[in-house]
Order: structure tokens, then C-alpha cells, then sequence
């Protein structure tokens, strides 16, 4: 059953559409929200918060209408802003702690959980500095510690990993994921890099000018390419004249040769190479199709 569900939502600014006739739904897990800046992700965000009114149009989030449940939605669902919002002159305690009290948590249990999720974004160490020294990379977290302070069922993170270099990248999506994975918390990431997203996410939603583009499973980008990536510990070329001679169509790639599976019989053609070489196999599998390419076609 879908967590979000979004019918026909227009919304237009003096001479901009940002969304025009929004129509898709949400399951559960993490699900990408992709589009070039200016796509029209900040601004569903926010009207899915209830924070910012629709021109026409309908959506739920987690059951609740956002033109009368805006306050419970805000309840049970977590925000991670895209630009610069943290006070400089505070500690990062201070501020999720504040943030755990706004949303109704009594001070003992809003202690308790914002050192919880502090020492999961991993800023335990830092959490008593000022926030003004931080670099981007942390105060990015504190803003997705805020976000979970107050135990959503789901979170709404827009484009988390502006800003970062490529390790400071890496962890905050490997941060996400396990929100979704560990937390069972639902999580609407926005991006404007698709294969980011291809690495932590369920579904992919892609909006293009406001108008939706495609909605689907990650693993249904990323179908089969049709083509074998085989590797070997040496002897790469050798094999690769083999199985040309065999009649493959076969062509070099990095440390693999890229082979285009022609029948079941391909497998048996690559093994007997294998073999009659000598050489030792590392992998024999299926390439996938990048997400990007898909996009990109
Ligand atoms: N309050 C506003 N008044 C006028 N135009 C707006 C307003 N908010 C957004 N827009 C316009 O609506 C369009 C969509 O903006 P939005 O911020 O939703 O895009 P985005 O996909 O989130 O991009 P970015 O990642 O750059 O923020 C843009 O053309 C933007 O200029």
C-alpha cells in the first residue's frame, strides 16, 4: 500500500509551473525523487509537508489528506531541508535537543534520544562544539539527526548529499540506507544525480519540468544488458582471441571482457576457453544496465 499518494497536483508560482498534473505514488522503503534543479522536488516537498498549498490537485501522506492533516503529517513524518538552517552559536545537543522538545518530546526522553541519533549519524564526538565550526559534511548529519529525533515512520531528505566531497557522499548514503534497511523508516531522498541514487534506493521517481517522467523499481532500470562480464586472473586477452575465434562477439573492458550471451551455449564456450587456457575465473556474471544510461536513452 502506498505511503504517499499524489492525484493530479498542479502547483504555479507567477510565470512558473514547478509541478504540473503530479499523479504517482510511494511505497514503503527508500525511494529516490530525481530531477535536474529547478524539476519541482523542494516544492513537492513542501506541499506534501502541508507547508505550502497546492494550486489544484490532491495527495496523502501515510493516510492523512495534506489540505486538512498537515499537522499530524509534520508529526509523524521527518525533514532534512535542503539549504543552510542550523544556528552557528549552538551545539549540535542543543539544537536536536530543541528539536525533540518542538516536536512534543518531554526533556528527559528528548535527551536521551538526541544523543541516540547524534551517535548514529556519527557526530557523538563533536556534539557539545558550537555548530558554527563544523564543516559541511557534519552539519549535514546534524540535519538529518534532526530529522529522526522525534522517531518518524518517515522522513523526507532534500538533496542530502549537496555540498559533500566524494567520502563525506558515500557515508551520508550509507546512512540513509540504513535508516531504511535497520530503522524500518521510510525515506524520500531527493537528488539530481540519478546514479547516486541507483546505490540506496527501492523505487526511483524522476520528474522532469514538474511532470512526472517514470516511476519504478531501481531493478527495473537496471535490467539485464543481455551481456557477460567475465574476469580472469591473467590471461584476459588470450581468452578473449578464443572465444572470437569460437564466433563471440567479445570486446575488452577494464580487467573483464564483455561477451554478449548468445544462447545458454555461450556459458559452455567461455568455460571450455577457461579451461583449455589454463586460466583462472573470477567472475562470469550478467552486466547490469546503469541507471544513468537508461535515463540517458
Ligand atoms: N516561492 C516561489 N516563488 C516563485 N517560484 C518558485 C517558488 N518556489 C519555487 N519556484 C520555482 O519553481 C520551480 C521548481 O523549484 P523547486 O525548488 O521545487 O525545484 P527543485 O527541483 O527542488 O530544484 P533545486 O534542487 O534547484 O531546489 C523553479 O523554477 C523555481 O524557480
Amino acid at each position: 500500500m502506498p505511503i504517499i499518494t499524489i492525484r493530479d497536483l498542479t502547483m504555479r508560482f507567477p510565470g512558473v509551473t514547478a509541478l504540473e498534473s503530479l499523479s504517482v505514488g510511494v511505497e514503503p522503503g527508500v525511494t529516490g525523487l530525481v530531477g535536474a534543479n529547478g524539476a519541482g522536488k523542494s516544492t513537492l516537498i513542501k506541499i506534501l509537508l502541508g507547508l505550502q498549498k497546492p494550486t489544484s490537485g490532491t495527495a496523502e501522506v501515510l493516510g492523512h489528506d495534506i489540505a486538512t492533516g498537515g499537522a499530524e503529517i509534520r508529526r509523524q513524518v521527518g525533514f532534512m531541508p535542503e539549504y543552510e538552517c542550523l544556528p552557528p552559536d549552538v551545539s549540535a545537543t542543543e539544537f536536536v535537543v530543541h528539536m525533540a522538545r518542538m516536536s512534543g518530546l518531554p526533556a528527559t526522553a528528548a535527551r536521551e534520544r538526541a544523543a541516540d541519533v547524534l551517535r548514529h549519524v556519527g557526530l557523538y564526538e563533536e556534539r557539545y562544539r558550537p555548530i558554527g565550526g563544523y564543516s559541511t559534511g557534519m552539519r549535514q548529519k546534524v540535519k538529518l539527526a534532526q530529522a529522526l529525533v522525534h522517531d518518524p515512520r518517515l522522513v523526507f531528505l532534500d538533496e542530502p548529499t549537496n555540498g559533500l566531497d566524494p567520502r563525506g557522499r558515500d557515508e551520508m548514503l550509507g546512512l540513509i540506507r540504513r535508516i531504511g534497511a535497520e530503522f524500518g523508516i521510510s525515506v524520500l531522498v531527493t537528488s539530481h544525480l540519478l546514479g547516486e541514487l541507483e546505490r540506496i534506493c527501492d523505487n526511483v521517481v524522476i520528474i522532469d519540468g514538474g511532470k512526472l517522467l517514470r516511476s519504478s523499481a531501481v531493478s527495473s532500470f537496471t535490467e539485464t544488458s543481455g551481456m557477460l562480464v567475465v574476469e580472469v586472473e591473467e590471461g584476459r586477452d588470450e581468452l578473449g582471441a578464443r572465444l572470437a575465434e569460437r564466433g563471440l562477439e567479445v570486446r575488452p573492458e577494464g580487467r573483464t571482457l564483455v561477451v554478449r550471451l548468445d544462447g545458454e551455449e555461450t556459458y559452455d564456450v567461455i568455460r571450455d576457453g577457461v579451461v583449455d587456457l589454463d586460466l583462472a575465473l573470477i567472475r562470469m556474471e550478467q552486466a547490469r544496465h546503469h541507471i544513468e544510461e537508461v535515463f540517458q536513452r
